[in-house]
């Protein structure tokens, strides 16, 4: 996986060119606990904040064994990046107002003057820049064919910020403000501590305890902090792992967003278990290992919605529309292409993936009943783990049925 892309960044991170040993992330980091510490929120003791080997991202590790249930952190509201009183009075709906008064928040953090700088603001501040997508230079998503290789779309993340809030998206540290909401917000709320959480939807062990988009008063969240708990055993060295996808707190993602929409979102390939949706090929399915347990075992294809001839061939046409992709920059390094090696790296990674995704599918489909039926469905063919929120229809909002 692109675990390295942080690190990476981190090294070209020029912004800060005076930056002293003091604030290499372990340092920062130390100092980001010691303030939640000592302005009321809570730690579980058993746990550490590293980064055990530079393939993989920084991450908040057991260092004794945790049972199913304890409390995992409670970060006090006061401590936490979110829009201004009065914008959140005007309610929490998802039209990007919240967003925006959060990119404010993370844009003063961030820029603060030495003497107000919080150690989460300059933490923060010192995070890989433009990792994702939509933030790329533009060479690179020239360079790339931007729009036909990373999945379509991500320039609207960029355009949406542009559209609904009054930043200024040229300024450096405003767009770098806009990425950190995109990468490590829920909702409105940046949370220090809880933001240093990675994703593995096959080895989630942790969940919310109050979802702070359903808005009720008092609130749950302003009262106690925000809450984070095990939900299972797990054994000291183990990674505490969320889902991004998947959450109790994920009824907007649950059921569409699956791994080019991570990328998109959060610039890493997750590992499998993986979600493909092909809108245009209406196929749909998950790529996991046979025994989940066995990274090195056989991979299968669980398709959600009945695979067609017709979205199988679609699938093939997609194969060698990419395969001539690659045969076109595959021998190419990022230099002659222009581009950063973050993004050249990033770029292949996510190709890979799509490759890999779309063969799976392709050979695995030959195992299947091939049945026309999908294209008889609406533009909603692709529901599968909930129902759709009657008042997102449009936005593919669904709903669990079961809570999570
Ligand atoms: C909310 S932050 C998580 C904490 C982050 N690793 C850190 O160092 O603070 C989200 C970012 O973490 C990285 N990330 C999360 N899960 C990952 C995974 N499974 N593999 C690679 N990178 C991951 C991505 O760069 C993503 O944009």
């Amino acid at each position: 996986i692109t675990s390295n892309v942080c690190s990476d960044f981190a090294a070209d991170d020029n912004d800060d060119s005076s930056r002293s040993a003091e604030q290499d992330d372990d340092v920062l980091t130390a100092q980001l606990i010691d303030w939640l510490l000592d302005n009321g929120a809570y730690i579980n003791d058993k746990l550490a904040i590293k980064q055990v080997d530079p393939s993989v991202p920084r991450g908040i590790y057991a260092i004794e064994d945790m049972e199913a249930g304890e409390t995992v952190c409670k970060i006090p509201w006061k401590l936490i990046l979110k829009p201004s009183a009065e914008d959140l009075a005007k309610g929490r709906e998802r039209d990007g107002l919240s967003d925006c008064g959060t990119i404010e928040a993370v844009f003063h953090a961030i820029t603060a003057e030495n003497d107000d700088m919080t150690p989460y603001g300059r933490l923060l501040r010192h995070q890989p820049k433009a990792y994702t997508a939509p933030f790329w230079s533009q060479k690179a998503q020239q360079t790339t064919e931007f729009d036909e290789l990373p999945p379509h779309g991500v320039d609207e993340l960029i355009d949406e910020v542009k559209s609904k809030c009054n930043v200024d998206m040229d300024d450096k540290m405003y767009r770098h403000a806009a990425m950190l909401v995109k990468t490590r917000a829920d909702y409105h709320v940046m949370v220090p501590f809880y933001d240093m959480m990675n994703h593995h939807n096959g080895l989630t062990n942790v969940a919310h305890v109050y979802n702070p988009f359903y808005y009720i008063k008092p609130d749950p969240i302003e009262q106690t902090g925000y809450e984070i708990v095990t939900t299972k055993p797990i054994k000291a060295s183990e990674q505490l792992y969320l889902s991004y996808n998947h959450c109790k707190i994920c009824s907007d993602y649950l059921d569409w967003f699956g791994t080019p929409e991570m990328f998109a979102h959060f610039g890493f390939v997750e590992p499998l278990p993986q979600r493909w949706l092909f809108d245009f090929a209406r196929v749909k399915f998950d790529l996991d290992y046979k025994d989940g347990n066995d990274t090195t075992g056989e991979i299968v294809v669980n398709f959600l919605v009945p695979p067609s001839e017709k979205g199988i061939a679609s699938l093939q046409e997609e194969l060698t529309r990419l395969e001539s992709f690659s045969s076109m920059h595959q021998n190419m390094d990022y230099e002659s292409a222009g581009i950063s090696s973050n993004e050249w790296q990033s770029l292949w990674q996510y190709y890979n993936a799509l490759h890999d995704a779309l063969t799976y599918a392709i050979e695995l489909s030959k195992r299947e009943i091939l049945t026309e039926d999908v294209w008889k469905l609406d533009d909603n063919w692709w529901v599968q783990d909930g129902t759709l929120s009657a008042a997102d229809v449009d936005e593919h909002l669904v709903q669990p049925t079961t809570s999570k």
